[in-house]
């Protein structure tokens, strides 16, 4: 077993000697942090392997260990859209080619005019039956492909997402491949113009690119046909369904999540390490200054994202185990389980992303002026992962469709009751059809930390906004509203719904995980701490929706704050053994703060004076400073 990855730090002078206030809290080990980082990882091979490939590969690589953040990941997005949409003959064709980096593949669907509304996606593949070709098109300037990473400089090849046209009919959109630069010398091929869409807000490591296609020709074996064909004379063979070519979709919402959840775990690494090492003001004032983490504040800032970065861990395995469970089915053209795998991929991608950025955030704010340092890495961080609410699908489309199917899925409910429903209903939504408990049945706050009451108090909460969404939309068409009308003027509170729905399954997941831990009491108490944290923090901050209908009275919301308070003095104790068992390297948090060290002070002076701006001539002074100040000097 390697030595933790943790300890493996920047490996200059201050990483030598780890800082006292930092040692301290990791003498009281209260669990065993390397069991956690085994759980974490799936297991202490998965451990070891994770250690050996993350160390061999990125640390002899620098430019790729900062911050972790690796170079084409389009190319598993091209690869995993050829796996999900290719035949068994063009996946054998094209993923070698892919593995080897022969080629360097991106995913093109979104255009200058249209990112959500896949319906309107304008590029055109027309079929021509003579040369049993594609002839690939951009029709107008707003069809002009926009946003595809790694397009900008690097890619050869694009799966193209595009309105297929065969047998005189448009057939919706469908995906093909287009080499779009030489292998020989990386020239644009002819009819493409291709380039870097300009600076975006971060991710600077990727070259989002913009593609324009003028009658490109690709052979009719480039159409991936999965799920529909084109034979040689035209005749189009359709062997999905309309979405079925969505499903590259859903399959790369559902493996973004961890790396989305990474870059909140690494802004809680490092603002909780700061918050042990800054001392600023005293808590008596006889007293030296406080750590910061000792602020209950500070503690109210930082230890339920910590809490969230855990719940989110198990969501995202949860869902993995979900999407593999499933996605052979749906290769198979068994469609039954895609509903839910859709509705769960969409809303759960759009929270994990919308609490990551904001988590990220609050950590940053949470480490004061050196927060605001570039040196901390943490306005990286949240530039990085703020991306991660709009690609792959911006997040308010995306709780829609969970919101649809929370509706539709209630609806199926309001027509037939009975035990074959309860049985039919999709697990993740079945708590829809049982008993509804009125009132919850807190007497003090300690019973708060039961997962049986706070996983009924949020399934009840999304039950009774699901059903307010129904009854809202029944009421708008009662009076006259069409349902497209109704639908519309009812998206705010089909949002609430969605995400109280995310947030149940949320804590599920986690509570679900606890169960499997039998047999590591001591690691499982520390995570239940994190479980019992995550559920009453979303509690405290939407009380509303529970004290609406009298769910929770404001005598139990006041249990519910102590048991929470309660609860940060209990994690603010295990915090930095929690923050160690993510075995981030320091080259991957990339900050001066996060050190495994604790080494700050030293590292933010080092790092600042090798800044550019004081490494580098300051043509200013000549051309500027120099002349602005002799002037002032001769008025004087
Ligand atoms: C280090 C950084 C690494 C970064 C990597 C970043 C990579 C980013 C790559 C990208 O961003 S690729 C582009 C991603 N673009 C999107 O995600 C587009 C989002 N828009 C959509 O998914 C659809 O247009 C939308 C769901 C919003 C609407 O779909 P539709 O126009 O078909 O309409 P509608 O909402 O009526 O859905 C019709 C039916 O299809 C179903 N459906 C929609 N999308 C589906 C899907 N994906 N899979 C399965 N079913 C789906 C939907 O549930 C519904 O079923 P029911 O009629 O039974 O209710
Ligand atoms: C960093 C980054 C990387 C990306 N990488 C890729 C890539 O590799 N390949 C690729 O194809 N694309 C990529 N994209 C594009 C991304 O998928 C789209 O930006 C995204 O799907 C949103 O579409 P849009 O930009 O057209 O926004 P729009 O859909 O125009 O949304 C704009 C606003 O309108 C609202 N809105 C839109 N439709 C509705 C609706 N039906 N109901 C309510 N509100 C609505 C949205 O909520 C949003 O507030 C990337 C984007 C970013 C930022």
């Amino acid at each position: 077993m390697g030595s933790p990855v943790h300890r493996v730090s920047m490996g200059d002078t201050w990483s030598r000697q780890v800082h006292p206030d930092i040692e301290s809290e990791r003498y009281k080990q209260t669990f065993d942090v390397e069991r956690l980082t085994n759980i974490l990882d799936g297991g202490a091979q998965d451990t070891a392997l994770r250690r050996k490939v993350g160390c061999s590969t990125t640390a002899s690589l620098p430019y790729r260990a900062l911050s972790g953040s690796l170079g084409f990941s389009l190319q598993h997005i091209f690869l995993k859209a050829l796996r999900s949409l290719g035949s068994e003959e063009q996946i054998a064709k094209w993923v070698p080619v892919c593995n080897k980096f022969q080629i360097i593949g991106t995913y093109a669907q979104t255009e200058l005019g249209h990112g959500t509304y896949l319906q309107g996606l304008e590029t055109e593949a027309t079929y021509d039956a003579a040369t049993q070709e594609f002839v690939v098109h951009s029709p107008t300037m707003t069809a002009i492909k926009w946003w595809p990473g790694d397009l900008g400089r690097s890619a050869t090849h694009a799966l193209v997402q595009a309105q297929l046209i065969c047998s005189g009919a448009r057939q919706g959109m469908h995906a093909f491949i287009v080499p779009i630069r030489s292998l020989q010398d990386h020239t644009p091929l002819p009819g493409i113009t291709v380039g870097d869409i300009g600076p975006k807000m971060g991710l600077d490591h990727v070259d989002n690119g913009f593609l324009q296609l003028d009658h490109v020709r690709v052979p009719r074996e480039n159409m991936l046909s999965r799920f529909a064909r084109v034979l040689p004379d035209g005749t189009y063979i359709k062997l999905g369904t309309a979405q079925s070519n969505y499903l590259s979709m859903v399959v790369t919402r559902v493996e973004l999540l961890p790396g989305i959840t990474a870059e909140l775990q690494k802004a809680c690494v490092i603002a909780i390490r700061y918050s042990i090492i800054r001392h600023q003001s005293r808590l008596r004032p006889s007293e030296p200054e406080a750590k910061i983490l000792d602020y209950q504040t500070q503690q109210q800032k930082l230890l339920p994202q910590l809490a969230t970065a855990y719940a989110f861990h198990f969501l995202a395995r949860s869902l993995l185990e979900f999407l593999h469970d499933s996605h052979d089915a749906i290769l198979d053209r068994d469609f039954s389980l895609l509903p839910e795998l859709h509705a769960l991929s969409a809303g759960l991608k759009a929270m994990v992303s919308d609490f990551c950025t904001y988590g990220a955030e609050l950590c940053r704010r949470a480490c004061g002026g050196h927060g605001y340092s570039k040196l901390s890495g943490l306005p990286s961080l949240v530039t990085k992962v703020t991306a991660s609410c709009t690609f792959e699908g911006e997040n308010t489309v995306l709780y829609l469709q969970m919101a649809r199917f929370l509706v539709k899925s209630y609806q199926r409910t309001q027509v037939s009751l009975g035990p074959t429903l309860q049985r039919s209903l999709p697990q993740s939504v079945a708590y829809l059809t049982a008993p509804d408990l009125a009132r919850c049945p807190a007497q003090r706050a300690a019973d708060f930390f039961h997962p049986e009451l706070y996983t009924t108090a949020w399934a009840h909460v999304a039950a009774r906004l699901t059903k307010d969404s129904v009854h809202h939309i029944q009421t708008l068409m009662r009076s006259g509203a069409d349902e497209h009308e109704a639908w519309n003027r009812t998206t705010v509170i089909h949002l609430q719904a969605a995400k109280a729905h995310c947030y149940y399954v949320t804590v599920k997941s986690f509570t679900e995980a606890l169960e499997k831990l039998e047999s590591e009491p001591a690691v499982r108490q520390v995570l239940r701490r994190l479980c019992d944290l995550y559920a009453l923090h979303g509690i405290l901050t939407n009380t509303g929706d529970f004290l609406h209908d009298g769910f929770l009275s404001g005598a139990q919301v006041d249990m519910a704050r102590t048991a929470y308070l309660d609860l940060l003095l209990l994690v603010r104790k295990d915090a930095i053994l929690l923050t160690d068992a993510f075995d981030f390297t320091d080259q991957c948090l990339n900050s001066a703060l996060g050190c495994y060290d604790g080494n700050v002070y030293e590292r933010l002076f080092d790092w600042a004076q090798k800044s550019p701006s004081n490494t580098q001539e300051n043509p200013a002074y000549e051309k500027y400073i120099r002349p602005l100040l002799q002037s002032c000097r001769s008025k004087l």
